[in-house]
């Protein structure tokens, strides 16, 4: 597969999604030019795609909405840990690997880090049990790279919550989440090459300079 699976990970409110989108609105301007050589980004060549887990596809938005929907009666943790593993395997199979086959630069918001950071950490559930579970969603395919963008899961949740309605999972407690940032940290310890930590807590322009200065450091590496 001649594309790239880009992750960003992280607690709540840690901006991801903020950061996903203004990386592909650089790399389609042609931010990255200069480290290509001849590969051309966000045309044809190289497309760029934005993505997320849960709901990246038809059958995960309807996935999305069952997990998220703050208004929803308890889920029980397997079950949790169940459908978020479908939402993957269909992500998987319908979009991320024809996108890669196709040499896309996939940017995803989240993948299986954060299902060991929650389901795991925060919930409590068998971190082997998720793990294998993770490789029976995606057949074995992890990230090329993995921002985490670290923040501190009060702060986190403080900029979510000020950004409107609260769901399902951000209604947990704050000892949850700082549970879940905790998996964070043991998974960016545990795997230095392919996860690069983000000091998240600088403005959003300070944040998109690390995060272009990462990007050009792997891609020359890359191509
Ligand atoms: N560096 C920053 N400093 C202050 N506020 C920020 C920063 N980056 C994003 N925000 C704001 O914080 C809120 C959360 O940002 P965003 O939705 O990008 O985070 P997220 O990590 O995708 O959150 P979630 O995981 O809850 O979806 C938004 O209102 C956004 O405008
Ligand atoms: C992939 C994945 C996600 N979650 C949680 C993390 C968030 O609370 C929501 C996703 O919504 P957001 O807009 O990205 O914040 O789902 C999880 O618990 N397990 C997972 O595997």
């Amino acid at each position: 597969m001649s594309g790239k699976l880009i992750v960003f990970e992280g607690v709540e409110g840690g901006g991801k999604t903020t950061q996903l989108q203004r990386c592909s609105n650089w790399l389609r301007a042609g931010g990255l030019q200069d480290c290509l050589g001849n590969v051309c980004l966000g045309n044809q060549t190289m497309p760029v795609v934005v993505t997320r887990e849960p709901g990246g596809t038809l059958l995960g938005a309807k996935v999305r909405q069952l997990l998220l929907d703050r208004d929803s009666s308890p889920i029980h943790p397997r079950a949790e840990l169940l459908l978020y593993a479908a939402d993957r395997a269909e992500h998987v199979e319908e979009l991320i690997k024809p996108q890669l086959v196709n040499g896309a630069i996939i940017l995803c918001d989240r993948y299986t880090d954060s299902t060991i950071a929650y389901q795991g950490y925060g919930r409590g559930i068998d971190l082997k049990l998720i793990e294998e579970l993770n490789q029976i969603a995606t057949a074995g395919l992890e990230s090329d790279l993995t921002l985490w963008l670290d923040i501190d899961a009060e702060i986190g949740l403080e900029r979510a919550r000020q950004r409107g309605t609260v769901d399902r999972m951000e209604q947990a407690d704050l000892a949850f989440h700082r549970r879940v940032q905790q998996g964070f940290q043991q998974l960016y310890q545990q795997n230095p090459d392919r996860i690069v930590r983000v000091d998240a807590s600088y403005s959003e322009e300070e944040v998109h300079n690390s995060i272009q200065k990462i990007f050009r450091e792997r891609f020359r590496s890359w191509f």
